[in-house]
């Protein structure tokens, strides 16, 4: 680790030549972004969330090739703060034509995001619950034509339920503050009194709130927008005060705030209670709405505090489906704000999901959810995606330019994280299947669905199925450990370093079909005010709708992006329309893959740099049953700079994000001495003139281009890299090899 570190600008950047870069988060650093390291040149910047940009940017404008900058890392690790420093930093390296993309066009994009897709959870006071594909569309010239967003994987089901001590939006809590204040079409949205803020949380939201108007203004979105957000929004909180009661059947429990909820919303009482609790799943009462949990609240939940506490209400279906339809909606009006009518040629895509989950590490003992089994599960595909894209595919490309050039053989076949399949194995579109349990070992969501459809199915029935094909086994690496708290279980994350504690209380009744959640898009599409907004979508842009927004398509590659999406889902178009939700999560990380597979990669690998849980000791926590021999390691921690750093901790994040097994691989797949050794002493006949006049010298190899490193010297790709015609067979083999090699930095003594 001490190796690894390196001070830079005050902040802790860390560092790995190849495709990848680690950033352990700093908690502060505002020398870090400034102007000053912006207009750094090239070969200063490394290492530096910019370094990645200038090197997708470059490889695009040499290549052609869309590029595509994902990040990885835990929850709080900083991925979107660098997500947002990269883009902005791109936008404007790049420049746009007519100035059409401004740094405060960005800014306001992402205080949009923020607000509407982003919450405080227990591990980042931050922290955004959906993933985010951002595309820089570039003009012949290298400038940025247009843009656009595109998102998929909305906790959307955090307006009406979530984990204890968490909060829902941040919108929500801006909209309380100036419920009260604010002018004009805010005003007009009643709340209900019963739910307050502290003061100075209160300040804080206007602030936010009004820096949130501003933003909104900035992407174009006009008052009357604004206002059917803040309608809708206001209707959400409102269905969650008027909780339910089944008194003979189903029916609001408070009907004043069930009927501030309809004046919302621009339709009749009855017409909303229809739509909430006509065709309900049996036992779908779900938690309340409701914003702040206080203490008293609390003995109001399952006792398993996976819910928020509060009154009962079934609104949470309808609550989740019209936030689901406000935040496409939204997304559809930033893209308008991005597209243009430029012609672009290339993009650079920028990925951002939420990081892995592990309520343990934040000091709570309770179990993580089904919307975080979901982030974790995005999360493992993107690894498995490094993985393959690092090591497996490096490593057949070594086979079979490189075999047998290394003396010390060939590094070994490093096994593939075990997690995706696990978890996603067997699902497939429903009509090549039957639905009856079978015997065949399948993934953890195909057993939750098959057990939701099955009479008398229950989440203990899907664990004993899950244990029994997957269960401990001698000497094996087991995925899987039973926890001794009913319902729970331990899935081992990241190749065995992060170990979470799963809840399965209510999972089963939360992937049953909700039709309250259908329903949601009609109403608004009917809506006696705002239907004018909803209206008009239809066709394929409802099918993906409450799973992947902005696939409008402005301009050409946005649309040629949109149509690979929807082809990612024509698979499971029957499953889509069967309201599977665990067929549309699968399809939607699968989109979210395609989406990318399809460009050249860089990953950004952000680390925590300490935990807040388990009352500080670090060894008490779950993640960091790593292995036998980490187990033991003292809970040592460094200093540097002002941070304290947790090294086990950063242990097991660089053990789980093989970034040491990549780096293994390409230094025996390409060690500095013997493969230039190998090499000079086959080719150097070619370029004499270096191994004869230089002595020491150290060559830097990039993708095709190689350059001698003193300055002025001309000895560069013209000479090297251009092999004629009538070139020997040697020299035209050199030549294949440098084409098909990617060499990332080699340095060596020549003779
Ligand atoms: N480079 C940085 N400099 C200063 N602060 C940072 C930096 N990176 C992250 N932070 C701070 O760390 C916190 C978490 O960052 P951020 O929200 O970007 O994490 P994240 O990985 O995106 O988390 P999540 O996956 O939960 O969304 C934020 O409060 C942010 O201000």
């Amino acid at each position: 680790m001490h190796t690894l570190r390196q001070r830079y600008g005050g902040n802790l950047v860390h560092t790995y030549a190849g495709p990848t870069m680690v950033i352990v988060n700093p908690l502060s650093s505002p020398s870090m972004y400034s102007e000053k390291v912006t207009l750094r040149g090239r070969g200063d910047m490394s290492p530096h969330i910019y370094a990645v940009a200038q090197a997708a940017y470059r490889s695009m404008l040499m290549s052609r090739q869309d590029q595509a900058v994902v990040l990885l890392g835990s929850s709080g690790s900083g991925k979107t703060t660098n997500c947002q420093h990269l883009v902005q930093y791109l936008a404007t390296i790049a420049g746009s034509t007519g100035k059409v993309f401004s740094a405060e066009k960005w800014q306001a994009l992402y205080t949009i995001l923020e607000a509407f897709g982003n919450s405080s959870t227990s591990m980042n006071g931050n922290a955004t619950r959906f993933s985010q594909i951002i595309s820089l569309d570039f003009d012949q010239a290298g400038q940025v034509a247009s843009a656009s967003v595109q998102t998929l994987l909305l906790e959307k089901l955090r307006v009406a339920r979530r984990p204890a001590n968490e909060a829902t939006f941040n919108v929500f809590y801006y909209l309380l503050a100036c419920s009260d204040t604010a002018p004009g079409a805010v005003a007009s949205v009643p709340i209900a009194p019963h739910c307050s803020l502290q003061p100075e949380e209160k300040q804080k939201a206007t602030q936010q709130f009004n820096k949130l108007q501003a933003a909104m203004k900035v992407m174009g979105i006009s008052v009357d927008e604004q206002k059917a957000f803040w309608l809708v929004l206001g209707a959400i909180y409102h269905l969650g005060a008027a909780g339910a009661t089944k008194a003979g059947r189903k029916q609001f429990a408070r009907h004043e705030w069930a009927q501030k909820a309809a004046y919302l919303l621009g339709c009749g009482l009855e017409e909303l209670s229809s739509s909430v609790f006509k065709h309900q799943p049996k036992g779908s009462l779900q938690r309340s709405t409701s914003f702040r949990q206080g203490p008293e609240d609390a003995g109001l939940g399952d006792g398993t505090g996976t819910c928020s506490g509060g009154t009962r209400c079934s609104g949470g279906g309808m609550a989740a489906g019209l936030y689901s339809e406000l935040f496409t909606l939204l997304i559809s009006l930033l893209n308008r704000a991005l597209k243009s009518s430029q012609h672009s040629l290339c993009s650079v895509t920028v990925v951002d999901t939420p990081g892995a989950q592990n309520p343990a590490l934040a000091g709570q003992s309770r179990g993580a959810t089904f919307e975080e089994l979901c982030h974790n599960y995005a999360q493992e595909r993107l690894q498995l995606l490094f993985h393959q894209r690092t090591c497996a595919q490096e490593l057949e490309r070594y086979k079979e330019v490189a075999g047998g050039m290394a003396r010390g053989g060939l590094p070994p076949l490093l096994s593939s994280p075990f997690l995706p399949s696990f978890l996603s194995r067997g699902v497939v579109p429903p009509q090549v299947r039957s639905l009856a349990r079978t015997d065949e070992a399948r993934g953890l969501l195909w057993l939750l669905e098959e057990e939701a459809l099955q009479p008398g199915g229950t989440e203990d029935t899907l664990l004993e199925r899950l244990f029994s094909y997957y269960g401990p086994q001698e000497g094996g690496h087991d995925p899987l450990l039973p926890s001794d708290k009913p319902r729970h279980f331990f899935l081992g994350h990241s190749s065995g370093t992060n170990w979470v504690e799963y809840d399965a209380t209510g999972w089963l009744n939360h992937v049953k079909h909700n039709p309250a959640s259908q329903n949601a898009s009609v109403l608004l599409q009917e809506s006696k005010i705002i239907s004018s907004l909803f209206a008009g979508r239809a066709g394929s842009a409802l099918v993906l709708s409450g799973s992947v927004a902005g696939l409008e398509g402005g301009s050409q590659l946005a649309l040629r992006r949109a149509t690979s999406m929807r082809k990612t889902f024509t698979t499971g178009v029957a499953a889509v329309k069967k309201k599977s939700l665990c067929i549309q999560i699968k399809l939607q990380v699968d989109a979210l893959i395609d989406s990318i597979k399809k460009s050249k990669v860089h990953f950004v690998h952000c680390f925590l740099p300490k935990a807040e849980g388990a009352g500080g000791d670090p060894r008490g926590l779950p993640s960091r049953r790593v292995s036998g021999s980490e187990l033991d390691l003292p809970a040592e921690h460094c200093e540097a700079g002002l941070m304290q750093l947790d090294v086990p901790l950063l242990r097991a994040q660089l053990r789980g994000s093989r970034l040491l097994d990549a780096l293994r691989m390409y230094r025996q797949g390409y060690p500095d001495h013997m493969v230039f050794a190998e090499f000079r002493r086959r080719f150097d006949v070619l370029a004499p003139h270096l191994t004869k006049k230089h002595g020491r010298n150290y060559i830097v190899v990039d993708e095709k281009r190689v350059r001698a490193p003193r300055r002025g010297h001309r000895h560069g790709d013209a000479e090297l890299g251009a092999a004629p015609a009538d070139a020997s067979p040697s020299r035209r083999r050199w030549k294949s090899c440098w084409s098909r090699w990617t060499w990332r930095r080699a340095a060596t003594t020549w003779a």
